[in-house]
Order: structure tokens, then C-alpha cells, then sequence
């Protein structure tokens, strides 16, 4: 049985509570089947390469084939494993290594360009080879990949930092910035050999499933704004909310736990690091679990209540903050995978990078203004009103996500859906 027809069997096959309309219901849902068929695991005709006559392809190089879309995936990744490990990109470095401080903050600044980017371009990729699949999985997984990349360079960098002060015989500025140029070069040129990898086997599928020929002309215009669905902008809200209870949170967490639990330093650090080091296991299961059953709002809904209880907990109890922070890390990295592939549910494939980047736009913009907000509130009010600050930021996304669910719910009804109850049903099927 080809790939096609496992995916016929799929868009067909399924009981009737599973084919009903996904959520939100825009114009674009009623496309799902035509994107299905023209994503990259099919043509509209359901033909590939691979079953035109004379021209079989082994299941590696075929594009229709799960071998090959786990290679894709494979790169997706790491693309992101060295982008995320690479704290410091070249210009940080070069200020390390002259010992100026303005110039490591010009290089962190371009690093914030180059790597959000690159999260724009992976996310994009992502939605383009698994839509309709294993879409929840993938994002999961991109996470976890990330989060893997985080620690390999927080436990790589301290012994090169070691081995070039051996060499050079001194740890002043000159051998950080030796030390980061060598991460740098590594990762980044790591980096780089995945995306060429990447966008290769993206042109080579495009051209072999003609994907060309199934494009609407629709292009890509900054204007697109303005057309962006509600549900979209709710996305936006929910995102920005959740994240800016997170970061920002874990960036201030050590003074946080050594101030309310007298904690040690190093146990402070610990505790800090758990939400990332949960988030790379937890990550890719959480997200197989979504695509297995479905209905990301609902997930996303669990995510921000759980997220909400955690802060609450080491808001107004002194129990054991252990048990908060680990449920902060499970249902973050639940968010993170059943969040972000709503996206491409909402909007069409011309405009995925548009809301992409917009999204993470907004997304960086609120961290860079409550980053410093957090900071105040901490340094004059303490850390009982930062989290109370922190639980305020987390209803705002609640109270988006409810709204998001309500829209669907009303949108349903609108569109005459026989059964509203299984309403928010993201996946296409
Ligand atoms: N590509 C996988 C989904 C995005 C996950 C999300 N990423 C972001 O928020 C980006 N803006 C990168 C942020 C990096 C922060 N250190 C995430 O949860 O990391």
C-alpha cells in the first residue's frame, strides 16, 4: 500500500466523531482535504514520483515516505540543537575576546535576530512536511531537541572554557572569547550544514510532488496582517501570556528560591534547570499524546491551569517547591507542542511564516517588556507580588484560551456542525 493510500485510509476511514470539522472553523478548513493531499506527503492527484512507472524510489529519498520525512525531521532538529546551544554567536565572542561589554550586548542583539528566525523557518518546515501527521509530535520533539542542545552546551563549554586556559595559561577575557569562538564555529557551522541539508530536500520534494502546480498564486504580503483570523490573534494572546510566566520567571528563579526557601545557590540552580530538563523527555511523549487524540485547545487549556496552580502553589505555600516546578515543567512542554502547530490550522500555507513570525514577534516583544517589569517588581516589591504578577499574566492567556474555545464552539454552531461537543478538534482528520 503506497503512502496514499494509507492517507486516503485515514481521511476516509475514520469514525464520524473524527472526520467532523476541525476547529477554528474558517474558509481554510474546508481546504484541509485539498492541503492534506497537497502537502509535502502527496500531490493533488495522489500521485508521487515513486509510483509513476520506470521512476521507483527507495523509501530513504521517496518524499511520500515515513524513512524520508524522519531524515527531514532528523535535520529539522538539529537545526535548532545548534542554533539554541550557540548562547553566544561570533560578535559575542569577538567582545569577550577585546573584553567590551558593548559589544557582546550588539552580538546577544543579532543573535536574537539570526535565532528567532531560524525558529520562524524550522516552525514553518515543520508544518510544511508533518501537517495532518505527526505534526504535535514534531514540535515536541524540535523542543526537546532544543532543550538537549541547551545542555550539551552548558556542560561542553566549561571544559573547552578549561582546555584553552591549559593552553593559553591564563583565564582572563581573551580565553572566554577563544572558548566561545570554538563553540561557535562548531555549532554554528553545524547549524548551517543542516539548513543547506534542509532547504535542499524541501526544493527536491517541491519538485518532485510538483508542488508548484497545486499553488494557488496567493503571495505572501506583510499586509496579511490585517486579514489574520480572530482565532489567530487569540493564539497570539495565549502565547504571549503563557510565555511571559515562564521565562522571564526561570530567568529570576534563583533569587527566588534562595530569597523564599533559602535555598542554596547551587540547589537554587537546580531547581531552576528542572522545567527545561523535564521539557526534553516530557516533551516529544506529551506531544504524541496530542496527536493521538486530538483537540489541542483542550491541551492547551490543561497546560495554562496547571501552569497557573504551579505559580499559585509556590506563590502562597511553602510546600516543597519541587512539586511545582516539576509540574511547571510538564505542563509547559505540554503547551509547547500543542500550542504552536494550532497556528497552521488557522491560517493558509502562504501566510504560515507571516503568523509565525508575527507570533514570535509579539512573543519576544512581551518578554522584553516584562523581563524588565519582573525585575522591578522583584527589586521593590518582592518576590509575593512577582508572582502574583506572574499568575495575573497566566489568566490573561486562560481567559484567551476560553475565548478561543467559545469562538470555535459559537463558529461551529454557525457552520451547522452536526455534534458541537467535539468542537476544538484541531487535527485535520
Ligand atoms: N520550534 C518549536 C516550537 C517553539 C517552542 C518555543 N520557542 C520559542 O518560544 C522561540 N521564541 C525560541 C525561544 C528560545 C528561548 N530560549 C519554546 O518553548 O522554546
Amino acid at each position: 500500500m503506497t503512502q496514499f493510500h494509507t492517507l486516503r485510509w485515514r481521511v476516509y476511514s475514520l469514525p464520524p466523531q473524527r472526520t467532523r470539522t476541525t476547529c477554528p472553523r474558517t474558509k481554510y478548513n474546508n481546504m484541509t482535504d485539498i492541503e492534506e493531499r497537497q502537502s509535502l506527503l502527496g500531490n493533488v492527484n495522489g500521485e508521487s514520483e515513486a509510483e509513476e512507472p520506470g521512476k521507483q524510489m527507495s523509501a530513504i529519498s521517496d518524499p511520500t515516505r515515513l524513512l524520508h520525512r524522519i531524515v527531514v525531521l532528523i535535520f529539522m532538529c538539529f537545526l535548532g540543537f545548534g542554533e539554541l546551544s550557540v548562547i553566544y554567536v561570533v560578535i559575542f565572542a569577538a567582545g569577550a575576546l577585546l573584553n567590551r561589554f558593548w559589544l557582546m550586548e550588539v552580538g546577544r542583539f543579532v543573535f536574537g535576530i539570526g535565532g528567532e528566525s531560524l525558529s520562524v523557518a524550522q516552525n514553518t518546515y515543520a508544518v510544511n512536511w508533518f501537517k495532518g501527521k505527526e505534526l504535535n509530535l514534531v514540535f515536541g520533539l524540535q523542543l526537546s531537541m532544543a532543550r538537549l542542545g541547551s545542555t550539551v552546551n552548558m556542560n561542553i563549554m566549561g571544559w573547552v572554557y578549561s582546555r584553552v586556559a591549559d593552553l593559553i595559561g591564563s583565564k582572563g577575557p581573551s580565553t572566554l572569547g577563544t572558548a566561545l569562538m570554538i563553540g561557535t564555529v562548531f555549532t554554528c557551522f553545524f547549524s548551517l550544514v543542516c539548513a543547506l541539508v534542509l532547504g535542499y530536500l524541501d526544493r527536491r520534494a517541491e519538485r518532485i510532488l510538483k508542488k508548484e502546480q497545486g499553488k494557488t498564486g496567493e503571495v505572501i504580503k506583510l499586509t496579511d496582517v490585517k486579514d489574520f483570523p480572530l482565532s489567530l490573534w487569540l493564539i497570539f494572546i495565549i502565547c504571549v501570556g503563557y510565555y511571559v510566566a515562564i521565562f522571564p520567571f526561570i530567568g529570576l528563579g534563583q533569587v527566588f528560591f534562595i530569597e523564599k526557601f533559602n535555598f542554596s545557590p547551587a540547589e537554587a540552580r537546580a531547581i531552576n534547570s528542572v522545567v527545561y530538563i523535564i521539557s526534553a523527555p516530557a516533551s516529544p511523549i506529551l506531544g504524541f499524546l496530542v496527536d493521538k487524540t486530538g483537540r489541542n485547545v483542550i491541551w492547551v487549556m490543561c497546560a495554562v491551569v496547571t501552569t497557573l496552580a504551579a505559580h499559585m502553589m509556590l506563590a502562597f505555600t511553602f510546600w516543597n517547591p519541587w512539586i511545582a516546578m516539576s509540574l511547571l515543567g510538564v505542563s509547559y512542554s505540554l503547551l509547547a507542542c500543542a500550542l504552536w502547530p494550532m497556528v497552521a490550522f488557522v491560517v493558509p500555507d502562504h501566510q504560515l511564516g507571516t503568523a509565525y513570525g508575527f507570533m514570535q514577534s509579539i512573543q519576544n516583544l512581551g518578554l522584553a517588556l516584562i523581563s524588565m517589569a519582573a525585575g522591578a517588581i522583584l527589586d521593590n516589591r518582592g518576590y509575593l507580588f512577582l508572582e502574583v504578577f506572574f499568575c495575573a499574566c497566566i489568566c490573561i492567556s486562560l481567559i484567551a484560551v476560553v475565548v478561543l474555545y467559545l469562538v470555535d464552539f459559537l463558529q461551529g454552531k454557525d457552520e451547522g456542525a452536526v455534534d458541537v461537543t467535539f468542537g476544538l478538534d484541531f487535527r485535520v482528520l
